[in-house]
């Protein structure tokens, strides 16, 4: 088996991407949110308050006729921005991109936190890090890729996140067309059940390479890149008017400065950031200061490489036994 869907831009400033899926019978239609940093199948439903529903897509178990309820099962999740949800949940089959599952663990929301509800285009979260992290109780569910895998050509899925633009996600295959050379592999250490693994160095605009392992998580819930302070300074030191902002929590900078690309390494492969990408987006709409789509992870305990790292490749997660995670330019 295989399939293939869209990764959608859900804003101007690709704070996240979404992809139709279909859950019961007949077939319901949601936006969600494939996240590799998580492990939850989480959707907005007829049991979501409605005051925590904002234009949101909801699945309705009760019109499905393949619907079962995994009674007294719950689950309770907390993201690193501090956004949650918590809820019970229901098995019915469940497709991405033509690839189904039947019986997938689909949780639904009896409550979602304010950051989810502002977000109109986004109906849930499609969890594709390792199962270990499932939250539901008692007894933890698999994830769509887990329970796809058995059936898929390929133990493999891919993200071709863009900027600006839309993507996708396939899965069961790796599409030749999606990208150029070859794709540089590398070691995935799955506990606790993020795709952790390590840059090989870095380099900031036309600079020296830096040689040094820097281990961190590809998540593609995540919308920047979080490296440590010592590299996040070193990039905004060539950035006239940069300065870090405890009023906005991060680097800003004046958005008519000329940025320098990023560069990070696999092994001996190399992935330039255009400056764009890290141009992220502005304070506030009429704003002359820009806030940087590179960060500083101190405080965070891990890096993350987000989707402002992620859309400068095209990413192969593989389900191998030991995993591993490749990358290619495009
Ligand atoms: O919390 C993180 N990452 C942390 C960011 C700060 C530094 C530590 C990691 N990712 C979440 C993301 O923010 C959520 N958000 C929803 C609204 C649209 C934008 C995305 C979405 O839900 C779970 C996951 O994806």
């Amino acid at each position: 088996d295989k399939g293939s869907a869209a990764a959608i831009p859900i804003n101007e400033v690709d704070i996240a991407y979404v992809t139709p899926v279909t859950i019961g019978t007949p077939p319901q239609t949601l936006m969600l949110d494939l996240d590799t940093g998580s492990s939850d199948l989480w959707v907005f439903s007829s049991l979501t308050p409605s005051t925590q529903v904002r234009g949101q897509e909801i699945y309705t178990p009760t019109k499905s006729s393949t619907s079962k309820l995994l009674s007294g099962h719950t689950w309770s999740i907390r993201y690193g921005d501090g956004s949650g949800s918590r809820g019970s949940v229901y098995t019915d089959n469940f497709t991405i991109g033509g690839l189904e599952v039947r019986s997938q663990a689909v949780q639904t929301a009896l409550e979602v936190s304010s950051s989810f509800t502002q977000e109109q285009s986004l109906d849930g979260l499609v969890g594709l890090g390792f199962s270990t992290l499932n939250t539901v109780r008692p007894s933890s569910q698999l994830t769509f890729f887990d329970n796809a895998r058995p059936n898929l050509d390929e133990e493999v899925f891919t993200a071709d996140l863009k900027y600006h633009a839309t993507g996708s996600y396939d899965f069961g295959f790796i599409d030749s067309k999606k990208y150029t050379g070859n794709i540089t592999y590398t070691a995935v250490q799955q506990s606790p059940g993020y795709w952790t693994h390590s840059l090989s160095g870095y380099s900031v605009g036309s600079g020296a390479f830096q040689a040094s392992q820097i281990s961190g998580i590809s998540d593609t819930g995540t919308t920047l890149l979080y490296l440590p302070t010592a590299i996040v300074t070193a990039y905004y030191r060539q950035v006239q008017g940069a300065q870090n902002s405890q009023y906005y929590g991060g680097y800003v900078f004046p958005c008519s400065s000329t940025l320098p690309t990023f560069t990070f390494g696999i092994e001996g492969a190399r992935f330039t950031i255009p400056a764009s990408y890290i141009n992220y987006t502005r304070i506030s709409p009429t704003s002359t200061t820009c806030y940087g789509g590179l960060q500083s992870s101190s405080g965070l305990g891990i890096n993350i490489f987000g989707d402002v790292a992620l859309k400068a490749a095209f990413v192969v997660f593989s389900g191998t036994n030991p995993p591993r995670i490749g990358f290619a330019t495009k």
